[in-house]
C-alpha cells in the first residue's frame, strides 16, 4: 500500500527513541521529520539513523532564518544529507528564500509562513497584521515569488493558500490533531481529514503519533482515515 502523506515529527529526546519511532511508522507514512531537538543534540548523523534501511523521505526542519549569505551557506552545509525537504522562515524575505533555493537545487525548500503555535492575539502582540489567514497569504506569495516550491501553514489557512498559489506548490500542514486529541501548544489546528480535504499535500504529525502507546498503530490509523478521505475526493491514494 502507498504510504500516506504524513511526515511524522520525530521530536525525541534521544536518537534510539527517534530511530525506533521511525522504524514503527515508516511502513505507513511517506516521510519522517528531523527537527531542532534531534539535530542540535546529535548533528548530521541523525539523518542516517532515522532513514535506516527503509529509504523513507527525510524532512529536515531547521527553520533557517538569517541573512541570505548565511542561509545559503547553511543550506549547502546540509546538502550531503540529501533531505527531501528543508524549512526556512518565509519572514526572512525573498532574497533569503531565493538563496536557499539556489543553494540546494535537489531539495524542496519549504517556507514556514506563520507558526501554528501563534494565535491571533499573539500576532497582534508581535506586530504582524492579521488575521492569520491574511498574514499567511502575504508570506506565501512572497515565498513562491522567491522560488519556494513548498509552504508550511496551518490547516486553517490551507484552502486560502491553495487558492492563491495554485496546484503546483506543495502545501505542508502541522497543527494537525485527530478528533478528541489535545491541541497542546498548537493554536491553529484541524483534523487530518479536514487538512487533506482542504488541499494539504503533506501533514506533519508529531505527538498524536509518537505520544501514543503504539506509534505504529496510531500512524496506521491516521493513514487509513486519510486514504478514505482521498478515495472519497477522487484524489490519488
Ligand atoms: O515547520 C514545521 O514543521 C512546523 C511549523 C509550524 O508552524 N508548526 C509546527 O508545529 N511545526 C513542527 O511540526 C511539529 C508538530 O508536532 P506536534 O504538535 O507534536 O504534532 C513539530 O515538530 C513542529 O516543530
Amino acid at each position: 500500500m502507498t504510504p500516506a502523506p504524513i511526515a511524522v515529527a520525530l521530536d525525541a529526546p534521544d536518537l534510539e527513541t527517534a530511530a525506533h519511532w521511525a522504524s514503527l511508522v515508516t511502513p505507513h507514512v511517506s516521510t519522517v521529520k528531523v527537527g531542532l531537538e534531534l539535530y542540535l543534540r546529535y548533528g548530521p548523523e541523525v539523518i542516517a539513523s532515522v532513514r535506516g534501511a527503509s529509504g523513507v523521505q527525510v524532512f529536515l526542519d531547521l527553520k533557517l532564518h538569517d541573512i541570505p549569505n548565511t542561509v545559503a551557506g547553511a543550506a549547502k552545509a546540509v546538502a550531503r544529507l540529501k533531505p527531501a525537504i528543508l524549512t526556512v522562515h518565509a519572514a526572512g524575505g525573498p532574497a533569503m528564500i531565493q538563496a536557499a533555493v539556489e543553494a540546494l537545487p535537489n531539495t524542496q525548500i519549504a517556507a514556514v509562513t506563520v507558526l501554528t503555535s501563534l494565535s491571533e492575539a499573539d500576532l497582534e502582540r508581535i506586530g504582524v497584521a492579521g488575521p492569520s489567514d491574511d498574514a499567511v497569504r502575504r508570506l506565501a506569495v512572497v515565498a513562491v515569488g522567491a522560488g519556494a516550491q513548498a509552504l508550511v501553514c496551518s490547516p486553517r489557512e490551507v484552502a486560502t493558500v491553495r487558492a492563491e498559489v495554485g496546484p503546483d506548490i506543495t502545501l505542508i500542514t502541522p497543527g494537525v490533531r485527530p478528533v478528541g486529541a489535545a491541541s497542546q501548544d498548537q493554536a491553529r489546528v484541524a483534523t487530518p481529514e479536514q487538512a487533506l480535504a482542504d488541499g494539504a499535500d503533506l501533514l506533519v504529525i508529531g505527538r498524536p503519533i509518537t505520544g501514543s502507546a503504539d506509534p505504529g498503530a496510531a500512524a496506521a490509523g491516521i493513514a487509513a482515515a486519510l486514504r478514505r478521505t482521498l478515495a472519497g475526493s477522487g484524489r490519488a491514494v
